[in-house]
């Protein structure tokens, strides 16, 4: 996979509209997001049963879809072996570089490694209650099994849909299920044709011809 350089900044068409792109510094992330109105489901499939579910916080709606580029860097190692979901982490810069009216929470959308695939993806933003992490962490587990690791590798995203607020959990286990949940979440959401579409945004297709 090819490694590095991530274009400077430009205006990009996308889907969503048009998509401002800033170069952060030299080999770093490349991050954006394009405004774009979304009407919020009222209920939430919730183990067989329709319960409501709190709204999203406008904020976030208003900035996504997001799309947002950078290197893959080492984490705590626990996404792997204690949740057997592994997370892929950006950098602190890149963490820093999130608008902070992108709430906390477990959000949904497409990503892409290298100039690889685009796949469907789940993301939590924010400080993990669970394992009461001090810094703030955008970590992306990508729905698709890889054959090795790809740190140092530039991973590309777009966040389309927002699923829920991040939440403490009485055990490892009950921590596994919403994930689990979450990702049956995304898999659906991200069938509907507003957020496939995004799937095939020149965000994408650009990091391909490099
Ligand atoms: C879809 C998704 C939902 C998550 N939800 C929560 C959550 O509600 N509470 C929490 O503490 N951590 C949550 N996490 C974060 C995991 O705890 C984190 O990915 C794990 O600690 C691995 O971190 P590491 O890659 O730094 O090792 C979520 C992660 C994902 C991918
Ligand atoms: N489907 C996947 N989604 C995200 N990362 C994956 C996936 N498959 C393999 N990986 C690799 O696993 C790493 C994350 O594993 P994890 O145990 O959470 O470690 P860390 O805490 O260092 O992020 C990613 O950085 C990536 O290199």
């Amino acid at each position: 996979m090819r490694r590095g350089h991530v274009h400077s900044g430009g205006w990009a068409g996308g889907a969503g509209g048009a998509v401002w792109l800033a170069d952060l510094s030299g080999s770093s992330p490349v991050v954006g997001s394009a405004p774009c109105g979304r009407r919020w489901r009222a209920a939430q499939r919730h183990g067989g049963l329709w319960a409501p579910v709190p709204p999203p916080p406008r904020m976030a709606m208003r900035q996504l879809p997001y799309f947002c580029r950078g290197e893959v860097v080492k984490g705590f190692g626990r996404g792997s072996k204690e949740l057997g979901i592994p997370t892929a982490n950006f950098s602190e810069q890149v963490v820093e570089s999130f608008p902070s009216d992108i709430p906390t929470g477990i959000y949904y959308g497409w990503a892409c490694v290298g100039n690889g695939d685009v796949h469907k993806m789940v993301l939590s933003i924010g400080w993990n209650p669970f394992y009461k992490n001090t810094k703030k962490s955008v970590e992306t587990h990508i729905i698709h099994t890889f054959k090795e690791d790809f740190y140092g590798e530039i991973l590309s995203i777009v966040i389309t849909g927002y699923i829920r607020p991040e939440k403490n959990f009485d055990s490892l286990d009950a921590l596994i299920s919403a994930i689990q949940e979450d990702i049956e979440e995304a898999k659906r959401q991200l069938d509907l044709p507003e957020h496939l579409k995004l799937k095939e945004d020149n965000f994408f297709i650009c990091q391909k011809a490099k």
